[in-house]
């Protein structure tokens, strides 16, 4: 029997199995490879959570139709299908305008870099005075006490996305954040007490502000213009709304286009001392830490 070199098998091997080899692989690719995934990851993670979910479907079994024409060589279906492709993505950017704009807004929110090095309070909180203990205390005991008579309220604590538009849609109030400052704004037939009173730092800064409602349909039957407002400020900026419901005296809070509904006192001050800075106006860079960790596990 004749055995073959070491050269020759390489030739056959190189020959025949050449389909095997695999192209070598950089660090670009795997840092591509990397970047690729999240940015799909999100995208699934934010069409799950919008309207787009159904359109995704929808796309998928179009998509398999396709697959089935092309199979079986139906060849008018195909051509029709791959001509109104591109109506199909005109339209589903017409329709899907809310969404895309509103995940363009939370996409430049997210201040990842400023938010892990930045020391100082002022770039952590993005205001011109500090969110103390104190502010908190006044805010939760205004909200409970309004809730016990029930008296309706709206109360926008801003934080790093100014709201500059929705301050100037009310009156004018440049007043320290009190308990009784807050019940009297309020208080049934006044002139101030329609509309959101927007909170900066530890200042009320305008009263009977108006704020964009929003269109969730996640948002009961039940609750009216007052939930839609708070719902739909938090949707824009990266607010946070005490909202005390008139006719049932809870207090609920809305963050991130979310609805935290009859809330107990300590779970809202818990919420607002998130919030929290020193009195030196200084934030802990080990609490901030603490926090993003603590707001990933929440959302998940
Ligand atoms: N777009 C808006 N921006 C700010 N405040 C608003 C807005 N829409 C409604 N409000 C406030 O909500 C009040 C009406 O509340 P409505 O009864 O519709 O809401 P609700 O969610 O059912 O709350 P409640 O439980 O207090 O009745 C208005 O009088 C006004 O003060």
């Amino acid at each position: 029997m004749q055995l073959i070199s070491i050269g020759q098998f390489h030739k056959v091997i190189e020959k025949y199995l050449y389909w095997l080899s695999l192209p070598s692989i950089g660090f670009t690719d795997i840092l591509e490879i990397i970047i690729i995934s999240v940015i799909v990851y999100q995208m699934l993670k934010w069409v799950q959570l919008t309207r787009a979910w159904t359109l995704f479907k929808g796309i998928i079994m179009l998509l398999l139709f396709a697959l089935f024409a092309a199979i079986f060589q139906l060849n008018t279906i195909s051509w029709l299908l791959s001509n109104s492709l591109s109506v199909g993505i005109t339209a589903a950017i017409i329709i899907f305008q809310p969404e895309l704009r509103r995940a363009l807004e939370q996409l430049g929110r997210k201040k990842i870099f400023s938010n892990i090095f930045s020391f100082s309070a002022g770039e952590y909180e993005g205001r011109q005075s500090a969110f103390t203990e104190k502010t908190i205390n006044e805010v939760v005991r205004a909200s409970y006490e309004m809730g016990e008579v029930k008296t309706g309220a709206l109360i926008v604590i801003e934080q790093n996305v100014a709201l500059g538009e929705y301050v100037r849609t009310g009156i004018s109030i440049d007043g320290l954040v009190t308990s009784q400052l807050l019940i009297n704004i309020f208080e049934h037939n006044t002139p101030l007490h329609d509309g959101a009173v927007i909170i900066r730092g530890n200042r009320i800064v305008s009263a009977t502000c108006y704020l964009p409602l929003t269109d969730s349909m996640d948002i009961g039957k039940e609750l009216g213009t007052r939930h839609r407002a708070a719902v739909g400020i938090s949707e824009v900026s990266d607010s946070l709304t005490i909202i005390v419901s008139e006719e049932t005296g809870a207090v609920s809070l809305a963050k991130d286009g979310r609805l935290y509904k009859h809330l107990q006192k300590e779970e809202l001050v818990e919420k607002l001392q998130q919030l929290k800075v020193d009195d030196t106006g200084n934030a802990d860079v080990f609490k901030k830490w603490k926090d993003l960790l603590r707001n990933e596990k929440s959302e998940k």
